[in-house]
């Protein structure tokens, strides 16, 4: 067993706890085959360094705040925004949810030059940027598995990686528990979400993208653009809507899709499996608090590109209770890899870094419910090919982020 501490002296977390003196653990439980044991490994913030070890020099001082506050601005240094774009585990198995999902109305779609689906969504018969008589504008439709009707033959990934990747699967599944605590109130649950969910997962976000209420990308009146596409189940958040979460969409009036019960079920799951953990490995401190059980009724799904990314912001715009409580916010991350990044204030020099991978589920509660956060990059590439082939999923980054309002 290895344990690394370190104290950060003088910090604090904005807007919760502001004279707390953060004593931050990072705990990484990864059971060898053989033996079962405990690991601790940290890190240090000062230095910048990542998760992984790697420090980032890539990363530069940009502005950022709320979802709400993702506002356009001029900076080139603001990575949030532009103005030119447009391990195996059956913790919790769930047939596909796909089934679940009722009363999907899909979009006739057809396939662009380079296989994404940039058809208009029909609103009747006004182009993209008519709206109709009761101000419903139209946009284009998102499809994340786009079939390729292509003379290109599609081909198989070779042998040795599918064998390479079934290797590592088996080993995931062997090691059990691999729960890493970032911080009080911050818990990674790596490799978390069975291949068969993710694959499920992706069908369901799929149908469900396609359909009205279905991803599109973010922006402003202005015209700059987030750097991802976007759907919201359970209730709409708008980056420039006061307030900022509502029943319907505003641009097109589309309501947002039922959260599947599935999805419902593994939040549930996930929460109680790092709840159990917690509590079997943290000992009494005020620090490790459990998460309370929640029922999210808000899903942001946001899809990254490879170029995709999310500037550095806090998830406030919840009602003062849900903040209040520190009620955890869920993150499934499914596909390619993402450097994510968290700290307690808004620079990004001073965030800390790790890398989210397919399957990971990290969650964010309690004392870091405010945590500052964001995506800097997507690892491309970096999906497991399993996951890809069951899926034609294009490439690129599905996140789920569950909250209650
Ligand atoms: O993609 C992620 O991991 C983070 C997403 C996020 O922070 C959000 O949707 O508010
Ligand atoms: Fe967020």
């Amino acid at each position: 067993m290895r344990a690394y501490w370190y104290t950060k002296e003088g910090s604090s977390l904005r807007q919760i706890q502001p004279q707390l003196t953060f004593v931050r653990i990072l705990i990484v439980i990864s059971c060898s085959d053989s033996s079962n044991s405990l690991k601790m490994s940290g890190y240090n913030r000062q230095g910048n360094r990542s998760a992984t070890g790697k420090s980032d020099n890539r990363i530069k001082h940009t502005n950022a705040g709320s979802r709400s506050d993702w506002k356009p601005n001029p900076s080139k240094n603001d990575r949030c925004l532009d103005s030119a774009s447009g391990s195996q585990n059956n913790k919790s198995s769930v047939k596909d949810a796909a089934s679940d999902v009722k009363n999907i109305k899909p979009i006739p779609i057809s396939l662009d030059d380079d296989g994404s689906s940039k058809k208009v969504k029909q609103l009747g018969d006004k182009s993209e940027t008519d709206g109709d008589d009761n101000g419903r504008v139209n946009h284009p439709v998102f499809d994340i598995c786009p079939k390729k009707v292509s003379s290109v033959i599609k081909l198989k990934a070779p042998l040795h990686v599918m064998n390479r990747e079934k290797r590592n699967q088996s080993k995931q599944a062997m090691k059990g528990q691999n729960i890493i605590i970032l911080g009080p109130g911050m818990v990674l649950m790596k490799g978390y979400i069975s291949s068969v969910d993710q694959i499920s997962i992706v069908k369901t976000c799929r149908e469900l993208g396609i359909s009205d209420g279905g991803f599109y990308q973010p922006g402003y009146s202005g015209g700059t653009k987030l750097h991802l596409q976007m759907m919201c189940l359970g209730k709409n958040w708008d980056p420039e809507s006061q307030p900022a979460y509502t029943e319907l969409r505003a641009f097109d009036k589309s309501k947002p899709p039922k959260i599947p019960e599935k999805f419902d079920e593994m939040v549930k799951k996930a929460i109680k499996d790092s709840n159990e953990f917690i509590r079997g490995n943290t000992g009494s401190s005020d620090e490790w608090k459990v998460f309370p059980c929640i029922s999210p009724d808000i899903c942001i799904v946001n899809f990254y590109t490879k170029s995709g990314r999310l500037g550095l912001h806090q998830d406030k715009d919840e009602s003062d209770t849900s903040l209040k409580k520190g009620l955890p916010v869920v993150s499934f991350s499914i596909g390619d890899s993402a450097e994510f990044l968290y700290g307690e204030t808004r620079s990004i020099d001073e965030a800390d870094k790790v890398t989210l991978e397919s399957g990971d589920v990290l969650i964010f509660g309690g004392k870091s419910r405010l945590i500052y956060h964001g995506v800097t990059s997507i690892v491309p590439d970096s999906a497991p090919t399993s996951l890809m082939e069951a899926t034609d999923m294009r490439a690129g980054r599905l996140n789920l982020t569950f909250r209650v309002y």
